[in-house]
């Protein structure tokens, strides 16, 4: 049972504040993803649950009691790096053991846990190899293992897939979600990999310059995200002007949109003719005949044949373009007059200007 709970927590580098309120919680057993662009303040939120970074600021509690005052090693997390930092001269076995021997374990007990837990990571047979004598993939797995057979309350990681190839990314990154979910660990997760995120979080905090933008299930983010920044940042994002913004009940709007009316749900709280912006994700639109269910009409600029699909550009009649993907028998090009349905459902209203 570990529950996290950060609460606006603040860090400055000097006179630069990387972190400027963070607040989230992880629920015992969840996988909670810190994404974001470079520089956010992913890793400095992580090195302050790690205990590597004092914060200014704030406070983390975990199962409710705080830890600001626990030194680093004293708080029994697991943390993996991205950069593996494995002991050159010692083996797997070795490295894998090394916390246990600190500890004065018996050589018994040391023995059996390494031995399970090599098992568990799928590293069996590689126990007298050197770091140098494994693979990439490997080395990552042996400081995953490094870090559960100290049976840790919370697993810290940071990019732990960032050195490796997309083949052994996509290998490790199950192989850590399923020890994650078997093991129930609560564990934060850091990533700028947005496909990554969405795979593998219960939940994911998007943090933009020291701040989290967002936190909510990786389907929320990507279906519901607050405003633009997250949308961008979580795929593929097309965004058209609404005007004549209406209220029509908690969440839902009438708005007028490239020559069309329509109603959609949206970010809650939004007023009557606030400056808003629809979202529509490329598969939540697909190319009609002209006259046809039509929401929009529109003009094809460019349309490109990818084989498995078409990826079509389309220009609105008041302004306003679309990027969308139809199946490749669609035989339209650009200079075509299209239409365009939409899976209303899926779209999306949100503020122009972030809250
Ligand atoms: N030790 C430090 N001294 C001064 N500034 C720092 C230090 N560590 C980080 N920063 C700055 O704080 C900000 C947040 O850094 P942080 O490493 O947390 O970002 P990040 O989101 O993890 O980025 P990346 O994905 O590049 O690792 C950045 O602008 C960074 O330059």
């Amino acid at each position: 049972m570990t529950t996290v709970e950060v609460k606006n927590l603040r860090k400055s580098y000097d006179d630069f504040l990387a972190l400027d309120g963070v607040s989230l919680t992880a629920e015992t057993g969840q996988l909670v993803t810190l994404l974001g662009p470079s520089g956010c303040g992913k890793s400095t939120t992580l090195r302050c649950l790690a205990g590597f970074h004092e914060p200014n600021g704030g406070d983390i509690l975990v199962d409710g009691e705080s830890i600001l005052n626990v030194p680093s090693n004293r708080r029994k997390f697991g943390v993996v790096f991205q950069n593996y930092a494995l002991f050159p001269h010692m083996t797997v076995a070795e490295n894998i053991g090394y916390g246990l021997r600190l500890q004065k374990r018996s050589k018994g007990e040391i023995e059996t846990r390494v031995f399970d837990v090599m098992k568990l990571v799928r590293l069996t047979g590689l126990e007298d190899r050197l770091p140098r004598e494994i693979s990439g993939g490997q080395q990552q797995r042996v400081a995953l293992a490094r870090a559960l057979v100290l049976k840790p309350r919370l697993l810290l990681l940071d990019e732990p897939l960032a050195n490796l190839d997309a083949r052994l990314r996509d290998e490790v990154r199950w192989l850590i979600r399923d020890l994650q979910q078997q093991s129930g660990i609560t564990a934060f997760y850091v990533t700028h990999d947005q496909s990554e995120a969405m795979a593998m979080s219960d939940m994911v905090a998007v943090m933009k310059a020291g701040r989290v933008a967002q936190f909510a299930t990786p389907r929320e983010i990507y279906q519901k995200p607050s405003e633009r920044y997250v949308a961008d940042f979580t795929g593929e994002a097309n965004f058209l002007t609404a005007q004549r913004v209406q209220p029509v009940a908690e969440g839902r709007y009438s708005v007028h949109v490239a020559g069309a009316d329509i109603e959609v749900e949206g970010v809650p709280g939004l007023l009557k003719n606030a400056a808003a912006e629809l979202l529509l994700r490329p598969e939540s639109l697909t190319l009609v005949t002209t006259g046809d269910t039509a929401t929009f009409e529109g003009e094809v600029i460019k349309c490109a044949f990818l084989g498995a699909s078409l990826h079509c550009e389309i220009a609105l009649p008041e302004g306003g373009r679309l990027k969308l993907t139809a199946p490749p028998n669609h035989e339209v090009g650009a200079g075509d007059r299209v239409g365009i349905a939409i899976d209303l459902s899926h779209a999306w209203l949100m503020p122009e200007v972030a809250p």
